[in-house]
């Protein structure tokens, strides 16, 4: 039997469908691969739960909005220095929100551990950190859940680069939020009805200011650029705020009791581009070379991003073999059952990739 320990920071929207997904399937790949997936420890800020004992009761208490210190734990550190079990792979799943994690994420795959991301915060820190954990991490880090959810973009981006094609740019409307907030606006909601929506369903960052003002989309672009083998800084990625300047400093729940202030406002663009034939849409372009631009757009009725609705998200490669025709990835692109499902793919191919790569080794020894 091939034994899996997941040690998983993060127990928020994503990280409970992701246990949840877990909990639920896992009968199922030891029955297929014969692969025991088990947790090691979840964690939150206030500390690490360890086993599995607790863990139905700990997602109830992170739905409701507890720590997990009230059921009893120790520093995530001490989880992480510590090795497993002999024979036992690791899989660290970072599903939490920013940088913080970052030093535990490079220690745990500098100690071996597979990585798998739907954070953005680590691969968008500078080139330095992003290169030290990528180097560390090797084969045994993904990320597909960082852009685009559970939609096969890093994959799709990776399976060109290669099988030898030149990919010369990506043009992409990468986030959920925005797009779910210009077309009901355009549509008739007010921003602030679309806003809570956004957060009700899942599909915004904890604090939604980090959607509208582009910065999650900067760091899916930074991500893409990245991933395309362009050694770019986070500051090489500008982005263009929608967040009105009276609101920007003001705490996440203020901001949401206020977002009436920018109603007007918001609703006079989306209509100024609709008077135009145009629709607004929150766009990144990411080139082979040159700058990577990302910002809100007013595009053409004609053009493909401006028939997405909703979350969906859309990605579109231009490449020497796909030139007239791109390559095209579209779908939800936000909602925590998307990622989770983009998350547990990669748990798996990371979890069985580990276990074949040193089948190899003992074969050829
Ligand atoms: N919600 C979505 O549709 C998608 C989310 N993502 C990314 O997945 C991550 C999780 O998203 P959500 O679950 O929606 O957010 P969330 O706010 O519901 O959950 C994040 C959790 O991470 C925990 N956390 C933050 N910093 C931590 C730290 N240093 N150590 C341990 N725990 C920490 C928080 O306590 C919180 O419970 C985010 O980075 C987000 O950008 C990616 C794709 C889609
Ligand atoms: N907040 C993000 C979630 C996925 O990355 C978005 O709205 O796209």
């Amino acid at each position: 039997m091939k034994r899996v320990e997941i040690v998983q920071i993060g127990v928020g929207n994503v990280g409970r469908a992701v246990a949840r997904m877990v909990l639920k399937e896992r009968g199922n790949w030891l029955e297929r691969w014969d692969l025991d997936v088990r947790y090691r420890a979840v964690a939150d800020r206030s500390g690490a739960l360890g086993g599995e004992e607790l863990l139905e009761e700990a997602l109830d208490l992170k739905e409701r909005g507890g720590k997990l210190a009230g059921l009893g734990v120790e520093p995530l550190r001490y989880v992480i220095s510590e090795p497993p079990e002999y024979g036992v792979r690791r899989v660290v799943l970072d599903l939490a929100v920013n940088g913080a994690p970052y030093p535990l994420d490079l220690q745990a795959a500098m100690g071996g551990a597979g990585l798998v991301l739907s954070n953005k915060g680590p691969l968008s820190r500078s080139y330095r950190e992003y290169r030290a954990l990528t180097a560390s991490a090797g084969e045994g880090l993904r990320y597909e859940a960082t852009v685009g959810a559970g939609l096969p973009v890093i994959s799709t981006l990776q399976s060109l680069l290669r099988s030898g094609d030149d990919v010369y740019e990506i043009l992409a409307s990468p986030s959920g939020t925005l797009g779910f907030i210009l077309s009901a606006v355009e549509r008739g909601s007010s921003f602030s009805g679309a806003v809570r929506e956004a957060v009700e369903r899942h599909y915004a960052e904890p604090d939604p200011r980090d959607d509208l003002s582009g910065l999650d989309v900067a760091r899916k672009a930074l991500i893409l650029a990245r991933a395309l083998g362009r050694s770019l800084e986070p500051e090489d990625v500008p982005f263009e705020s929608l967040v009105p300047e009276h609101l920007v400093e003001v705490s996440t729940q203020e901001f949401l009791q206020r977002l009436e202030e920018a109603d007007e406002a918001f609703a006079g663009r989306v209509q100024a581009a609709g008077s135009r034939g145009n629709v607004l849409r929150y766009l990144a372009r990411i080139p082979a070379e040159g700058p990577v631009e990302v910002g809100l757009r007013e595009v053409p009725r004609s053009s493909p991003f401006s028939r997405l609705s909703g979350a969906e998200n859309a990605f579109v490669f231009r490449t020497r073999r796909y030139s007239e025709l791109p390559v095209t990835v579209t779908g939800p692109g936000a909602g925590p059952e998307c990622t989770a499902s983009g998350v547990v793919y990669d748990l798996l191919q990371v979890a069985r990739e580990s276990f074949e790569r040193s089948e190899e080794v003992l074969k050829r020894a």
